[in-house]
């Protein structure tokens, strides 16, 4: 199974990308992963909220194909122990799914038409996070998931 993170626009702050790459990294050892990053929309000055999110939507679902498995990040979503999260992805893997996708959404949430071709919204706390952070904490936690499938310790350390 092939482990896609669909995200919009760059990540920005250094903390982040340094903690978002270590993660990455030990990630390669365990499953296949990638990140696609759709460019944040130019001149959005004249769009209201739901116009850019209706934008971003297009571009989202341009990258994703009919057959992916599509699980938004979202704060209304499932809430999960990560030991529940770990058993949701091996479920997956033993289902067969080729493409498992993650998005995460830009800074305004998802248009409509995304919640709509989703098939499941986890939520990592009721609490809101900035769209660049979600990336972090949540790439930690599919490590974190992969090694917990593979009896590792670093999930009781
Ligand atoms: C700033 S939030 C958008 C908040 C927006 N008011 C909404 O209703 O979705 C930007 C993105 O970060 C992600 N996000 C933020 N907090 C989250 C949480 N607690 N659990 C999962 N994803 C979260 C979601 O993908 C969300 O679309």
């Amino acid at each position: 199974m092939k482990i896609t993170l669909i995200q919009i626009g760059k990540t920005e702050d250094k903390y982040l990308l340094e903690g978002i790459d270590k993660y990455e990294k030990r990630l390669k050892h365990y499953i296949n992963f990638s990140t696609v990053t759709i460019p944040a929309l130019k001149n959005t000055k004249n769009l209201n909220f739901e116009e850019q999110k209706k934008k971003e939507a297009e571009l989202i679902l341009k990258s994703i194909n009919n057959t992916d498995y599509v699980i938004l990040l979202d704060e209304k979503g499932k809430v999960f122990t990560s030991v529940q999260f770990a058993d949701q992805l091996n479920k997956h893997m033993n289902r067969a799914v080729q493409n498992l996708v993650f998005i995460i959404g830009g800074p305004y949430g998802f248009d409509e038409k995304i919640y709509a071709r989703a098939n499941e919204k986890l939520s990592l706390s009721t609490m809101t996070f900035s769209h660049q952070m979600v990336r972090l904490f949540f790439i930690e936690q599919i490590y974190r998931a992969n090694t917990i499938l593979k009896g590792e310790p670093y999930h009781h350390e």
